[in-house]
């Protein structure tokens, strides 16, 4: 394996914009919001950064084409400046180009900004009459919630789980990120629930329930990075650096070949082995201190936590239960309330679980704070559907050299 990127780069500054229903505020508008917090954080001037990159995943209706807005919206001094798009892990691709620019050492302080507008542009997750031959006759009825509702029939044929068994986790998962995101002001959903309001809420796609559904949300993160040497000559003592940076695609094989059952993602897998061989890291299960995974639903949240090797195959229902994943447990998953309660801006997700392991490890993170202060922490943002997706992992930590 490659060499990797473990420990060349550190985050200089982040910055988050409040979720939610942005009614009063434009994509642009988003943007300023998280960048000012972000520059504010690095203690720098827009006219130092040397390169950006934008992740955003609707950009047509929603940003406008191009790098321009970005380039605009920040009034960036004519540097290069790159949009991505990779489905929902557009946030944590943006984090990769700035990442690798900086160490590959062609620009000293780099800027990786992911947004959304979602709310009000008519975007939602039930399927919405697509246009032309092929969504018609193909894809009639294709849903985020419907592909989604699949790989819990299908963990739950796997691995012999009751129904209620499934259920009462998977409510669980919500309860815990509602109580989380109840402590964050950035959050969009901050009320809290408990599991017989989600076993009896409408059902949007059997079996996922309203509750077990990430909401619909505008929102955007940022993060400015730079090499440790360089953060310590600005002044910064405490340093969070990347450990690693990973994504796998799927290339179509396991579906057509008949050879997947349906009930876990193999991305995941991957880029988790990967990511764990690049941070150093033996034993996931006790050397990572906190967890955001792509929860677009409950499902998917219990699923993945077996698909990162952190619950053994068939015990993730166990371990929720048990509490393991609970802000108070071993392993807190969530602990901002994760997509469950910000909602889902597609390109900002992957910058905004950056951005609270990031509080979390320098102790910032204020009423939701986690009392040992977390050494080791694991992002994952996921894009596509089951059958075929992008998984985008990054493990960030204390720098310790
Ligand atoms: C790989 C991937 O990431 S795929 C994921 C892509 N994203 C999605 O699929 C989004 C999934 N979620 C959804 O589509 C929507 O949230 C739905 C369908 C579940 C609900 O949408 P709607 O019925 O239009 O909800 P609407 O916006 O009208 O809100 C109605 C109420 O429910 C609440 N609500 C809406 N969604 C949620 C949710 N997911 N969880 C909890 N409460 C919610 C609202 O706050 C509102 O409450 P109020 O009446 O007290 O103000």
């Amino acid at each position: 394996m490659a060499k990797g990127i473990r420990d060349k780069v550190a985050i200089l500054g982040m910055g988050c914009s409040k979720f939610g229903e942005r009614w009063d505020m434009n994509a642009e508008d988003l943007m300023v919001e998280a960048y000012v917090e972000a520059l504010s954080d690095a203690g720098i001037e827009t006219k130092q950064i040397d390169a950006a990159w934008l992740g955003t995943g609707i950009e047509e209706q929603h940003v406008g084409k191009s790098a321009v807005p970005l380039a605009v919206a920040l009034r960036l001094p004519f540097i290069p400046v790159t949009r991505v798009e990779n489905f929902c892990a557009s946030g944590t691709e943006a984090f990769r180009g700035a990442v690798y620019a900086v160490a590959s050492g062609a620009a000293d302080i780099a800027l990786a900004l992911g947004v959304e507008k979602l709310k009000d542009t008519g975007y939602g997750g039930l399927p919405q009459r697509g246009r032309g031959t092929v969504n018609n006759m193909t894809w009639p009825n294709l849903s985020a919630p419907g592909s989604f509702a699949q790989l819990a029939a299908a963990y739950r044929a796997k691995h012999g789980a009751s129904p209620e068994d499934l259920k009462r986790a998977m409510a669980h998962v919500s309860v815990k990120s509602h109580d989380n995101g109840s402590r964050n002001p950035k959050a969009h959903l901050r009320n809290r629930i408990d599991i017989d309001t989600v076993l009896k809420a409408p059902m949007i796609a059997e079996p996922l329930g309203l509750y077990d559904c990430c909401g619909v949300s505008d929102g955007s993160a940022c993060a400015i990075v730079t090499t440790p040497e360089i953060a310590r000559s600005l002044g910064k003592t405490d340093l969070i650096t990347v450990k690693a940076l990973q994504l796998a695609v799927s290339n179509g094989s396991e579906a057509q070949h008949n050879s997947w059952d349906g009930s876990h993602f193999a991305t995941t897998r991957i880029a988790a082995k990967r990511a764990y061989a690049e941070a150093g890291i033996e034993k996931p299960r006790d050397e990572v201190s906190l967890v955001e995974v792509h929860d677009c639903f409950s499902i998917t949240e219990l699923v993945t936590m077996e698909d990162l090797y952190l619950s053994p195959e068939g015990g993730a229902i166990r371990d929720i239960l048990d509490g393991f994943y609970d802000a108070d447990g071993q392993l807190p998953c969530q602990i901002d309330g994760g997509l469950k309660c910000f909602g889902h801006p597609i390109g900002a997700s992957g910058l905004r679980m950056i951005y609270e392991m990031y509080l979390q490890m320098l102790g910032r993170a204020g009423e939701r704070q986690r009392q040992e202060t977390p050494r080791i922490g694991m992002t994952h943002n996921l894009g596509g559907f089951p059958h075929q997706n992008v998984c985008s992992i990054s493990i960030v930590g204390r720098y310790e050299g």
